[in-house]
């Protein structure tokens, strides 16, 4: 048999093998369809269920929305990941949500910085993104009512907490009724072919800052210019030859620019925490799975904060972050921002609560929610 008859038989045998598979996938392919559908019909009823009892204001559900996903995560054999799968079941809610109801979210702008990828990580791509110019405009877009929720930074495991996003959780009447923790990934993105080609690097403060160490050993001498954000820097590079940003994944698919190294990042577990905001909070999800946060205040004495902490260890309520804050008026010094284990109609939450109430000089819930599932 000649050289070719024996290629044609091979990519014969590799066809009909294919095919076969490819039969199965293409039978599946129609059953899942008929299955999402199928979901988005169930949707469409909770959504005309709600609106029936009056609570049409409230189709996003995010207590529900964490009980899916982490009884799809249990329910998860492989072999595709527990993050795939996550992705995955989000983006089907989302779009089943759209059917209910589109929503619009604020955040921290312009188009491509983490938090457009915050944002799109817990609403989902079904999801109107409308970015704005300050944190201060992401709180006042939800409380107008123009935007359905918000997405604010609230602390970088690096950086610290973003004292912009506390002092608005201060005075707003919004509710936290989600976080998203996103791993942050900066990468160097640029048209340059080469690094001896970047002649400067664009990026937000903390970004160079969170980048100092290797922007020292790669480009040593090259400039780095302190821009508004990384998207505005993604976007600078984009059109100025031998330019650079650092940046994320959004602002390399947004403005089309390659990653000349990625992952470039000094400290490897770079986290960004995110509250999501809205004019409502959550119901419980799962035990054991939901957060409290808060804010307390009393006058500055000998033992002040210790009287504050008393009822929590009293109720048996972990406390799982705790941040101090300067107070923006005359009458205490400091406010403390607080996050406790558990939601906030939990009897021991509860018990605790009213003590706190009855020993705090200022108390405010800022909300109960799910904790981040990912
Ligand atoms: O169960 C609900 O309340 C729904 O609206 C359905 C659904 C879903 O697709 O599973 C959609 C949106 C909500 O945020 C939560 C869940």
């Amino acid at each position: 048999m000649s050289d070719r008859q024996n290629s044609d038989n091979g990519k014969d045998s590799l066809l009909a093998e294919l095919s076969v598979v490819r039969t199965d996938i293409d039978a599946i392919d129609a059953q899942l369809l008929d299955l999402l559908n199928r979901r988005a019909r169930c949707a469409q009823q909770v959504g005309e269920i709600k609106a029936r009892h009056g609570d049409a204001g409230f189709i996003y559900r995010p207590e529900r929305e964490a009980q899916v996903l982490r009884r799809i995560q249990d329910m998860n054999q492989g072999p595709l990941s527990s993050e795939s799968v996550t992705w995955f079941f989000r983006e089907v809610m989302s779009a089943c949500l759209s059917l209910e109801q589109p929503l619009g979210i604020a955040f921290l702008g312009p188009l491509g910085t983490f938090s457009e990828s915050a944002s799109t990580k817990h609403f989902g791509h079904a999801a109107r993104l409308l970015p704005q110019a300050s944190i201060d405009d992401v709180f006042r877009e939800v409380e107008a009512g123009h935007a359905n929720y918000g997405v604010a930074p609230v602390e970088n495991s690096t950086e610290g907490a973003v004292g912009r996003t506390l002092d608005l959780l201060l005075g707003t009447s919004l509710k936290i009724c989600g976080e998203v923790v996103l791993r942050i990934h900066q990468h160097l993105l640029t048209k340059a072919p080469s690094l001896d080609r970047v002649t400067k690097v664009y990026s937000h403060a903390q970004s160079l800052a969170q980048c100092h160490e290797w922007l020292n050993r790669h480009l040593p001498n090259v400039p780095r210019i302190s821009v508004g954000s990384n998207a505005q820097a993604a976007q600078m590079a984009a059109q100025e030859e031998g330019a650079a940003a650092i940046a994320g994944e959004a602002a390399a698919d947004r403005y089309d620019l390659p990653r000349l190294a990625e992952s470039i990042e000094d400290e490897p577990n770079n986290t960004t925490r995110f509250v999501v905001l809205g004019r409502h909070d959550a119901g419980p999800s799962t035990a054991g799975k939901d957060k409290t946060s808060l804010i307390m205040s009393i006058p500055n004495n000998t033992g002040a904060l210790h009287t504050l902490l008393v009822p929590f260890a009293d109720a048996g309520v972990s406390l799982t972050r705790l941040e101090s804050r300067p107070a923006r008026h005359t009458l205490w010094e400091y406010v403390f921002f607080v996050d406790v284990d558990g939601h906030r109609d939990e009897p021991r939450v509860k018990a605790a609560l009213d003590e706190l109430a009855r020993r705090a000089a200022y108390l405010k819930v800022l909300g109960s929610y799910p904790v981040a599932v990912y």
